[in-house]
């Protein structure tokens, strides 16, 4: 597999626009990831930011424009195990569900393996191995309902990263994890891109926290309203939220 050099576009999207029915959801919006990137997406809800992941996973088709991925049109992209997805959680959800973590983690390598097929000796490693990156090996064979949130959490990543992927997408990952635990959160974010060389992508709430840990920051609202570094963000980050959320900016502040 050839993997992109950095700086190289990982995901382009050129002119997309994208609408649900009579609604227009992303207007002719032009954004660019490129590899090593960690990029944070803000906007406030109902912006788009979602869509924005659904186009990029291919679970949408854009309504105009186009999404490459790795250098290729969506439509010939086939191999899916190169991109990582940790779906939004509805807080403790997983419950009452009764799996292990490791066959929680297995479960991510179903698009390499194929559904029913039996594990080999080497994909026991790989899950041993993603579940010990996140930490949680001495939970290897407890059910997922006896974890805390922030633990669930990292389950998820790990289901993520067993197939080895280049870019990991996550969708609020940070829902139902208290506020202590969603720093060691970020700093484990961190220390798997650099230990992997992922680009990675997130989308959260709480943006205060957030912008502190990623390198660059996308403001979604239908348009991209900015795109920039994560330094530029915060010397303009007052500015540009009070164009998108109005007066609720305040409701950062105390984060800074
Ligand atoms: N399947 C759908 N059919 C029709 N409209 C939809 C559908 N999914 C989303 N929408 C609408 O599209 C807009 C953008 O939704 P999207 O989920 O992308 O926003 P978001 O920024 O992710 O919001 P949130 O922060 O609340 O998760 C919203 O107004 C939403 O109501």
């Amino acid at each position: 597999m050839e993997r992109i050099t950095k700086g190289e576009a990982v995901v382009k999207l050129t002119d997309v626009s994208f609408q649900y029915e009579e609604k227009m959801v992303l207007d002719q919006v032009a954004f660019t990831l490129e590899r090593g990137d960690f990029v944070g997406i803000v906007g406030p809800n109902g912006s788009g930011k979602s869509t924005l992941m659904k186009l990029i996973l291919g679970l949408l088709s854009p309504t105009k424009g186009t999404v490459e991925l790795f250098g290729q049109p969506l439509s010939k992209f086939r191999d899916w195990s190169r991109i990582g997805y940790v779906a939004q959680q509805v807080a403790h959800g997983a419950g009452g569900f009764p799996a292990t973590v490791r066959e929680v983690v297995a479960s991510g390598l179903v698009a390499k393996v194929g559904l029913f097929r039996r594990l080999k000796a080497h994909h026991h490693e790989k899950v041993r191995d993603a579940v010990e990156r996140v930490g949680l090996t001495a939970k290897l064979d407890q059910r997922i309902g006896s974890l805390s949130g922030g633990q669930l959490q990292r389950v998820f990543i790990a289901r993520a990263l067993v197939a080895e992927p280049e870019l990991l997408i996550l969708d609020e990952p940070t829902v139902g994890v208290d506020q202590e635990s969603i720093e060691q959160f970020y700093s484990l974010l961190r220390s798997l891109k650099e230990e992997n060389g992922l680009t990675m992508m997130i989308v959260s709430h709480d943006v205060g926290v957030m912008t502190q840990w990623v390198n660059k920051v996308a403001c979604v609202q239908k348009k991209i309203h900015f795109h920039g570094t994560a330094h530029e963000f915060a010397h303009n980050h007052e500015q540009i939220l009070t164009q998108m959320y109005g007066d609720s900016v305040k409701l950062l502040s105390h984060h800074h």
